[in-house]
């Protein structure tokens, strides 16, 4: 069964030897062609669509399922190299998961485990670095850095994080949390590698720097945020304040991630604490803007077991508790030539189960 059919529909920038780039919905293992539908889907990125806001992204759909379902012609994905589907304006990323919170805290921070103190008063988050975000298949080169005091070298500890990306059509501030799906216009699937010696070194007090500047890798598919189903997001303590509230709609997520070809965990989007809606509304709340293609995502999604974590920091508590994989090694972090698939579904806004896509890298040396 397809989780790629005409419920689901998520758009993407493709192109054919020598040719153009085009924009394009996936449907099965190909992707239809768009560009033959004229306007804001004759561009070479989805920036002009995103940018037009809700009532176009309506239209346009409603054009793009007519085509599809009149029995457009497929182009099959083997035949097509799939590009970042639009120009990343700024990149931030969250810490919305409260589960990885915990865990990275008691493995980083044994003598001060728990919840840092303002953690469920505001959706701590980072700016990251737009310029390094990559699509999915590019391979991504270890990085090195100071591991250390008087050590500089390639990084030994390299890791994934499993997250959820958020793409910001229209622009805007102070962005409410009821007007979140005036301005988001879809998710898409993202993996923040992290370099766990150099983020240890560096991160104190001001954050992660050049541990997960690097590079980020995301889905080639951008999933129309009309596609998705809210569920109701999960109970908060203490209360929200005002401009956090309501919360808005949680989504419920099921990620996968796959080392080189062995399953070894199963995020759960919905255990998030804060809302997407939530996050936005507060990186706007200070008077700051986002602008058409700003990525945000969600944080390192783990839920309460450990064969549900988003990270191999937690998955093999720091390198300490390797896991074996399928074909009988064993890993605590990342090797040379290791492959890692994220992929995703969800029941849609139609009812049926329709999928994320998925983002994939390897390591080189
Ligand atoms: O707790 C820490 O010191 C560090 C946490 C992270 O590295 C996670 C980060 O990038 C935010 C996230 O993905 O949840
Ligand atoms: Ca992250
Ligand atoms: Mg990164």
């Amino acid at each position: 069964m397809s989780r790629f059919g005409i419920e689901n529909l998520p758009y993407g920038v493709f192109s054919q030897p020598n040719e153009r780039r085009r924009l394009g919905v996936r449907l099965g293992s190909s992707v239809v062609d768009l560009s033959l539908l004229g306007g804001l889907l004759d561009h070479q990125t989805l920036n002009p669509l995103m940018a037009a806001g809700p009532a176009m992204w309506t239209e346009s759909r409603e054009r793009v399922v007519e085509h599809v379902a009149a029995g457009a012609d497929r182009i099959p994905l083997s035949e097509v190299t799939l590009h970042l589907p639009f120009e990343v304006a700024d990149y931030t990323d969250f810490y919305s998961s409260e589960q990885h919170a915990l865990n990275v805290s008691a493995i980083l921070r044994p003598d001060s485990p728990g919840l840092p103190e303002h953690w469920r008063h505001l959706p701590i988050g980072y700016h990251g670095r737009s310029s390094t975000v990559v699509v999915s298949g590019t391979p991504i080169r270890r990085p090195s850095g100071q591991l250390g005091p008087g050590v500089f070298g390639p990084s030994r500890r390299l890791d994934i994080e499993a997250e959820v990306g958020f793409v910001v059509g229209v622009g805007g501030r102070r962005i409410g949390t009821g007007d979140f799906a005036e301005h988001v216009f879809g998710v898409t699937l993202v993996n923040d590698w992290s370099a766990r010696d150099i983020q240890a070194w560096e991160y104190r007090p001001l954050g992660p720097f050049l541990a997960k500047s690097f590079a980020t890798s995301m889905s080639p598919w951008v999933v129309p945020l009309s596609a998705l189903a809210g569920v109701d997001s999960p109970p908060q303590d203490p209360e929200p304040l005002d401009y956090l509230r309501p919360a808005g709609p949680a989504y419920d997520l099921r990620l996968s991630v796959e080392w080189n070809d062995t399953r070894v965990s199963s995020p759960p989007f919905r255990s998030m604490y804060w809302t997407a809606a939530q996050q936005l509304a507060h990186l706007t709340s200070n008077g700051a803007s986002v602008r058409t293609g700003d990525l945000y995502a969600s944080g390192t999604v783990s839920g309460d077991r450990r064969d549900e974590v988003g990270s191999f920091l937690e998955l093999t508590r720091n390198g300490q508790e390797p896991v074996k994989l399928t074909d009988g090694s064993v890993r605590g972090f990342l090797e040379d030539g290791d492959k890692i698939t994220i992929s995703g579904t969800t029941i849609g806004a139609a009812g049926v189960e329709i999928g994320l896509g998925e983002v994939t890298g390897t390591i080189l040396p």
